[in-house]
């Protein structure tokens, strides 16, 4: 690929998701998102690239979705289109037994924080899954934890126990829940916000200190439940793929 990169600001990056599709180009030291195109509409994705195809030189694409990767590819009228897989990871980073189904997502998020820090990190992706994982601070990705996203929490009660209220996605002040609302928002915030800790509290036992950054659609969201103040940062697969291409590809 070395001869094929492009100045970095002409590059327009996708993220394709379980939910969205995530576009964003590098401006002067800036990240762009011209839109945030929800899945169903990768054609109006497709159709707005295509009218803007003399400003990119290049097409960067991560995904954990196939079938929508290819539609898109197979249409785009730009010549240099670029689908990073797992392949193009250097083994010896991903400490993880099944790399082939790894979702690069999580690969890149990690690798965007250790740029940033030099440290090692745990990056929570909260979209449609949450992941919760683990990289050492020379870029070597641990594996972590795939848990439900709140949305498919907050779904799957709709769905098999229509009869319970929405609730505000808060916390409450006082343990145990006293209404049904407060019972179902410690079921819901509560044990999210549990497990996310447990998996960070494993981590802890098991590797050295590490910072933790936070990404995905309900990033700002899952801040505001967890104590401490983690790193939010929405760009950061973005900047993840960034980094490792300036690292490997250059
Ligand atoms: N403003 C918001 N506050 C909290 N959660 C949100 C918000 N907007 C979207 N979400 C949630 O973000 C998730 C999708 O995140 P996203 O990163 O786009 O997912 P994916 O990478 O799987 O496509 C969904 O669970 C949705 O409920
Ligand atoms: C865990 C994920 C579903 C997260 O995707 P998302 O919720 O961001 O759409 C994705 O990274 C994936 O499909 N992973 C494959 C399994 C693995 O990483 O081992
Ligand atoms: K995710």
């Amino acid at each position: 690929m070395n001869d094929i990169i492009p100045p970095k600001d002409t590059i327009l990056y996708l993220d394709i998701g379980n939910s969205s599709i995530k576009a964003a180009y590098k401006e002067d030291l800036n990240w762009t998102r011209p839109d945030s195109f929800k899945i169903r509409n990768a054609s109006e994705l497709v159709e707005w690239i295509n009218r803007h195809h003399m400003d990119f030189g290049m097409v960067v694409i991560v995904s954990v979705v196939n079938d929508t990767t290819q539609a898109i590819v197979d249409r785009l009228e730009i010549n240099k289109v670029r689908v990073l897989t797992v392949e193009d990871i250097p083994s010896d980073l991903l400490d993880y037994k099944t790399p082939d189904t790894l979702g690069i997502d999580r690969f890149f998020a990690c690798y965007g924080a250790v740029a940033q820090t030099s440290k090692p990190v745990v990056v929570i992706d909260a979209g449609t899954a949450c992941t919760v994982d683990y990289m050492s601070g020379d870029f070597v990705f641990r594996g972590g934890v795939i848990m439900p996203g709140i949305g498919i929490l907050e779904k799957a009660l709709r769905d098999y126990a229509p009869n319970l209220p929405a609730v505000l996605r808060t916390i409450p002040e006082e343990w145990p829940g006293k209404s049904t609302k407060t019972s179902l928002r410690w079921g819901l915030y509560g044990s999210f916000s549990d497990s996310i800790q447990g998996a960070l509290e494993k981590h802890e036992e098991r590797f050295d200190g590490f910072e933790i950054f936070i990404t995905g659609g309900s990033a700002e969201w899952l801040s505001s439940i967890l104590p401490g103040e983690p790193k939010v940062r929405p760009m950061l697969i973005f900047e993840g793929i960034q980094y490792f291409l300036e690292d490997h590809f250059k």
